[in-house]
């Protein structure tokens, strides 16, 4: 502001920030105390807010919606049907719902709310079993894994470039680095990376499970079947603030 008005730009146009509309699946998640293997913590609730807002979007409260094709539904049709204006969504995004175990509902749910799939399933790993939706109001719906870091991943890639179109911003320039670590045969590898005197250094081992690795990293790397100078992505600090 203090920019504008020392330019003596008295008028300038504005965009509301992409609103978002997070809801968290899986009946096994625990919000507090220690997680066991078959009761894991619900980790994207607390984590995505942080990431879509660093990414410039308001993800305000995580919704948790329990394993049924009823009450995801029923979720769905509510984060659209909000009156008040300023509240309405953007952009809905549900995790762990994607695949196609007997818990994943969102194919089934968004059939039945006449939603056009658009994309379903992207050959990277972590983060496959992601999708892209189109309501019939038009609003979006993003597919997220259930691991957190495929979720993350799922985020940088797919997500990302969509608040940017919503918030009118140009996508980011590409920015390449030069790179001989590993890669897989066919899929799109994400490498989550520090980045040392301009050279990416891998941040330890990552699994599609572990937020570990990402939270310390400041890029991820999409790294292509046999690609030298893979694309960089930068993180927002708020993955880990
Ligand atoms: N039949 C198939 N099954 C699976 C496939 C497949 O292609 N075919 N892909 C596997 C891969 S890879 C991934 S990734 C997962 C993603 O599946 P979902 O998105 O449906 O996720 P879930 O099965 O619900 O969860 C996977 C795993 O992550 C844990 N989880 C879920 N949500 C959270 C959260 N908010 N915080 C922390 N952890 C979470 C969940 O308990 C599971 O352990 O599908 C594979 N299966
Ligand atoms: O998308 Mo899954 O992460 O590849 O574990």
């Amino acid at each position: 502001m203090g920019l504008l008005a020392a330019a003596g730009l008295d008028r300038v146009g504005v965009r509301p920030v992409p609103r978002v509309a997070v809801l968290v699946t899986g009946d096994e998640l625990v919000d507090e105390g220690l997680p066991t293997a078959s009761r894991p913590r619900d980790a994207l609730g607390p984590a995505l807010p942080g990431l879509l807002a660093g990414l410039g979007a308001d993800a305000a409260h995580p919704t948790r919606v329990g394993d049924t094709v009823e009450e995801l539904t029923r979720a769905l049709r509510l984060a659209l049907d909000v009156r008040e204006p300023t509240a309405q969504v953007d952009l809905v995004l549900v995790t762990g719902a994607s695949s196609l175990g007997p818990a994943d509902h969102l194919h089934k749910a968004l059939a039945d709310l006449g939603a056009e799939l658009l994309v379903d399933g992207v050959a990277c790993r972590p983060g496959h079993p992601q999708l892209l939706a189109r309501l019939p109001g038009g609003t979006p719906v993003c597919g997220l894994p259930g691991h957190p870091f495929a979720a993350v991943a799922a985020v940088m890639t797919l997500v990302a470039p969509i608040l940017a179109v919503l918030d009118g911003r140009r996508p980011d320039p590409v920015t390449r680095c030069r790179w001989d670590g590993p890669r897989r045969e066919h899929d799109v590898m994400l490498v989550p990376v520090r980045l040392i005197g301009g050279t990416p250094q891998p941040v330890g081992p990552s699994h599609s499970a572990s937020l570990v690795a990402v939270a310390a990293a400041t890029h991820l790397l999409v790294v292509p079947p046999g690609s030298d100078d893979p694309q960089m992505l930068r993180l927002p600090t708020g993955l880990v603030h």
